[in-house]
């Protein structure tokens, strides 16, 4: 049986942090999402404009794709993806049977602070929107939410506990 996990939520939470963290746990293939945006979507952000449903539904679906070829293969895996709304969720779990989230979530000083801190395209500036875009998860979607106050090997340690990965 294989299981896909999606590390979402804004800019700055900790989403590739925490994945590879648990990849360290599971030994499973980890995609950054980040890497999937095409050129134009990172010159957008870089100059300061949010995506909009237009920029991202294209790169969505080559993240799908990405977990479909491994659920195929059999093999479970790990990404990290913005998923800000349901409706870019929905075309994540188009790519196979076992798609749950870990909604990382946390304070905004404490996010400003953390993108202030590291050298990326995503300028701080931007983090307002991407809030205003944000729908958490709902009951029905599979899944979790954590605290990114929390250290990331202790974040890992509970994704592995809660979804039952190991
Ligand atoms: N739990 C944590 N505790 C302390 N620092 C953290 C934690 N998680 C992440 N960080 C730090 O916060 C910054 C943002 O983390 P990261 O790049 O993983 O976020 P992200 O959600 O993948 O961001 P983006 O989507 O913008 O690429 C990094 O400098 C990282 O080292
Ligand atoms: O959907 C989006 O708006 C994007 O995926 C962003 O979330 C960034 O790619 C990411 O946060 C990089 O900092």
């Amino acid at each position: 049986m294989t299981h896909h996990v999606v590390f979402m939520g804004v800019s700055g939470s900790g989403k590739s942090t925490v994945a590879r963290e648990v990849q360290r746990l599971t030994g499973w293939d980890f995609a950054e999402g980040d890497d999937f945006h095409p050129r134009a979507n990172v010159e957008k952000m870089s100059a300061g404009h949010p995506l909009t449903d237009q920029d991202r539904f294209p790169w969505l679906g080559s993240l799908a794709r990405w977990i479909r070829e491994h659920d195929e293969a059999g093999e479970s895996s790990l990404m990290s993806c913005s998923a800000l709304r349901r409706t870019y969720r929905d075309v994540l779990r188009s790519g196979a049977d076992d798609v749950a989230f870990v909604h990382l979530v946390g304070d905004k000083g404490v996010l400003l602070e953390r993108m202030g801190e590291r050298d990326h395209f995503m300028p701080p500036e931007l983090l307002e929107s991407q809030l205003a875009t944000l729908e958490p998860l709902h009951d029905d979607e599979a899944g979790l939410e954590l605290d990114v106050a929390l250290p990331p090997a202790e974040l890992a340690e509970r994704v592995v506990e809660e979804l039952g990965l190991r």
